[in-house]
C-alpha cells in the first residue's frame, strides 16, 4: 500500500466515524481534539520539521483565532462563519509582525523568541480586561449549518475533521510547489538557497504565517467547540505540548502531525487519570513525562514516529517527465565582449585580507580558470562575485552594470549561477528536485497558486528543463535518486546542472573536477566545453592542473589574496611568481 492509498484509507475511515453509533460519544471529543491539535502540528511541520524554526509559541496563534472570534460573536453579535476570516486575517497579521522580528534570530536565539512571546502572550490574554482577563469568555455560540445549531460532538467532529483534511491537502500542495522546494532548500543553510533566487527572510516569514494561520483556524474552531475561552488553555505550556506532537509524529513529514497529536492526545488523557492515583496526589505530571518523551524521540528517533510507519508502506513513484513548453531562455552575452569586471576587490575578515585589491576581467563565451595554493581566496572571490560576502572595498559589474553591493538573488537574476566548493544540495530531495531549484528564478508561482494547483503548466515546464540539465550533465540514471545518496563528485555535478537550470550567462565552479574518475573529468571537460559552445562564460577554480590547462582559455593566479599572474594557461606556468607560489610541486 502506498502512502497516498493509506491517507485516502484513513480520510474515507475518519470521515465515517460519527455516523457509527457503536463509537462512543468520549471518543468521539477525543478525536475532535485530536484534530484541532493536528492542525496547529501540521504548521509546526512545516514550520519546524520543514523549514527548521522551532516554535514553542505556536499556542498563542490558537489563542488569536479564538480570541477574535470569541469577542467578536459575544461583544458584537457576529455571526461565527463571518468571524472565521476575521479570526485567520488577526492571526495572520499578529503573525506577519511577531515574524518578522521573530525569524531573523538565528541559532538558539529563535526558539529562545517563541518562548518569550509564547508567555508575553498568556499574561496579555489574562490582564486584558474587555478579553475577560484570566477568566475568559464564555457564551461563545455554537457554529451553524444550514440553519442548525452543531451542538453535538459527532456533527462538530465533521466540521473539525474536514477542516484538518483540507489543511493536509494545502500543505501537501505547498510543499510540492515552487515555494515548497525554496522552504525545504533553506533548512540546509541559506546560501544554496539565496544563489538560485530565493529570499530566505520572505520564505521563512511565509510559513511563519502559514503555520500560525492553521492555529488561528484551530483556535476559531476550539472557541466553538468549548463555547468558552480562557488563557491558560494558549500557554506556554500548551506551546510545548504542540511542538511535542511534531516532534514525535515526525516534524517534516505531513502525516506525521496527525500521529504525534493523537499519540500525545490519548497518552494525556490516559495519564492525567493515572498518575495522580499512582502517586496519591493531584498534579499535572503527564507534562514531566512529556519532557522525558521528547528527550528520548529526540535520541532514539529524531525524525519521528512517522518513518517507521513509512517503513511499510509502498514508496511514491518517480516523478513523471511531461513534455512542457521550453521556459524562455536568457540571450546570451557577445563572445569577446567584457562580462564580468573586477575592479580593486577587497575583502577583510577581521585582520586578515583574504582577498587584496583583485582586479581581473572575464570575457563572453571565455572559460577562465581562477587559481592558487590552498587559502589563497579564490572560493571568497566567489563570494564577493555573487554576492554571497559583501566587499570590503573594491567593485564587481556584470554585463555592464554594478553588481558589488547586491544580494545573491538579484546577482543570480541578472544570470550568474554557481556551484559550492562544500557541496550544498538537499540530501532527502531527488536530484532532479535539486536541480528544479536552479530554476526557480524562471518560474514565477507563489504560495497560493501552488497551494490551488495553479501552477502546473509552470511545474511541468520547471521540470522538463530540470531533467534536460541533469540530462546534459550526464546523470540521467540517477536523476530521482535521492542527492544525499550519491558519491561526492557526482553531487558536484548535480550543482553543475542545478546552475544550468538557471540559464545563466555566467557560471561560477568551485573545484567541479574534485572527486571525479579520470574518464569523468573528460566528461566534465567535454561539458564545459560544450556550453563554452553554447555562449555560456565559466570561471573555474580547480585543483587538479591537467583539468584546468586542457579546458581553460585563461588563468589569473591568486597567492595570498593577491593576483601574481594572468595570462594564457602554458605562459603562466612558465611564471617564475606562480612555480615559487606552488613551491614547484603542482605546476
Ligand atoms: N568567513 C570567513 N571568516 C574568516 N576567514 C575566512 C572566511 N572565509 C575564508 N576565510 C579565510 O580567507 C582566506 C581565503 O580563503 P578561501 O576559502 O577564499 O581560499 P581558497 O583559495 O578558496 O582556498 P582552498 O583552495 O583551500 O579552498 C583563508 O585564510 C581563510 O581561512
Amino acid at each position: 500500500m502506498s502512502v497516498r492509498h493509506l491517507a485516502i484509507l484513513f480520510a474515507l475511515v475518519s470521515l465515517a466515524v460519527p455516523f457509527v453509533e457503536a463509537v462512543p460519544e468520549f471518543w468521539i471529543t477525543l478525536l475532535i481534539f485530536i484534530g484541532m491539535a493536528s492542525l496547529v502540528a501540521l504548521g509546526l511541520v512545516l514550520l519546524t520539521g520543514v523549514g527548521g524554526i522551532t516554535s514553542f509559541g505556536q499556542a498563542a496563534f490558537v489563542g488569536f483565532g479564538a480570541y477574535t472570534t470569541a469577542v467578536l460573536t459575544t461583544q458584537y453579535g457576529l455571526s461565527p462563519w463571518l468571524t472565521l476570516p476575521l479570526s485567520l486575517l488577526t492571526t495572520g497579521l499578529a503573525a506577519l509582525a511577531i515574524g518578522a522580528v521573530t525569524v531573523r534570530l538565528s541559532g538558539h536565539f529563535l526558539p529562545l523568541g517563541t518562548i518569550a512571546w509564547g508567555i508575553a502572550f498568556y499574561y496579555l490574554f489574562g490582564n486584558i480586561q474587555w478579553l475577560g482577563a484570566y477568566d475568559g469568555i464564555s457564551g461563545v455560540p455554537p457554529l451553524e449549518l444550514a440553519g442548525e445549531p452543531l451542538l453535538t460532538g459527532r456533527s462538530y467532529y465533521l466540521v473539525v475533521w474536514v477542516a484538518l483534511f483540507l489543511a493536509v491537502i494545502a500543505t501537501l500542495h505547498l510543499l510540492d510547489s515552487r515555494t515548497g522546494r525554496a522552504i525545504r532548500a533553506l533548512r540546509r543553510g541559506a546560501v544554496a538557497a539565496e544563489s538560485f533566487g530565493v529570499r530566505p527572510a520572505r520564505a521563512k516569514l511565509l510559513i511563519f504565517v502559514y503555520a500560525a494561520l492553521l492555529a488561528g483556524l484551530s483556535g476559531w474552531l476550539y472557541a466553538h467547540y468549548q463555547r468558552a475561552v480562557t488563557p491558560s488553555t494558549f500557554g506556554i505550556n500548551a506551546g510545548i505540548e504542540y511542538l511535542l506532537m511534531a516532534v514525535v509524529g515526525g516534524a517534516g513529514h505531513v502525516y506525521g502531525a496527525i500521529v504525534g497529536a493523537a499519540l500525545v492526545i490519548l497518552l494525556k488523557d490516559q495519564l492525567q487519570d493515572l498518575l495522580p492515583a499512582l502517586l496519591g496526589q493531584q498534579g499535572n505530571y503527564e507534562t514531566i513525562v512529556f519532557g522525558v518523551a521528547l528527550v528520548l524521540v529526540l535520541q532514539v528517533a529524531r525524525d519521528g514516529l512517522w518513518p517507521f510507519v513509512a517503513r511499510f508502506l509502498k514508496p511514491p513513484p518517480p516523478r513523471e517527465i511531461q513534455s512542457a513548453p521550453e521556459l524562455p531562455r536568457r540571450a546570451m552575452p557577445a563572445a569577446g565582449e567584457p562580462l564580468l569586471e573586477v575592479q580593486e576587490a577587497r575583502k577583510e575578515f577581521g585582520g586578515l585580507v583574504a582577498v587584496d585589491n583583485l582586479s581581473f576581467s572575464l570575457q563572453g563565451g571565455e572559460i577562465l580558470g581562477l587559481i592558487g595554493p590552498n587559502g589563497a581566496g579564490k572560493s571568497t572571490s566567489f563570494d564577493l562575485i555573487t554576492g554571497v560576502q559583501p566587499l570590503t572595498a573594491g567593485g564587481v559589474a556584470f554585463a555592464g552594470r554594478t553588481i558589488g553591493g547586491r544580494g545573491p538573488e538579484a546577482i543570480a537574476a541578472l544570470g550568474v549561477a554557481r556551484s559550492f566548493q562544500h557541496v550544498k544540495l538537499v540530501p532527502d530531495m531527488s536530484v532532479l528536485e535539486n536541480v528544479a531549484l536552479g530554476a526557480h528564478l524562471r518560474g514565477s508561482a507563489g504560495a497560493v497558486q501552488g497551494i490551488l494547483r495553479l501552477d502546473r503548466a509552470e511545474e511541468r515546464s520547471i521540470f522538463a528543463e530540470a531533467a534536460r540539465q541533469v540530462e546534459r550533465v550526464g546523470l540521467a540514471a540517477q536523476m530521482h535518486q535521492p542527492a544525499g545518496s550519491l558519491a561526492l563528485g557526482q553531487m558536484r555535478i548535480v550543482e553543475i546542472a542545478r546552475a544550468l537550470a538557471l540559464d545563466p550567462a555566467l557560471v561560477l565552479l568551485d573545484e567541479p573536477a574534485a572527486g571525479l574518475r579520470r574518464m569523468e573529468k573528460q566528461d566534465l571537460a567535454d561539458l564545459l566545453r560544450r556550453l563554452q559552445a553554447d555562449g555560456m562564460s565559466v570561471l573555474l577554480v580547480e585543483h587538479d592542473m591537467e583539468f584546468v590547462m586542457g579546458v581553460t582559455d585563461r588563468l589569473v593566479v591568486l597567492d595570498f589574496g593577491v593576483k601574481i599572474a594572468e595570462g594564457p594557461p602554458r605562459q603562466v606556468q612558465a611564471d617564475p611568481a606562480v612555480q615559487e607560489a606552488y613551491l614547484g610541486g603542482v605546476l
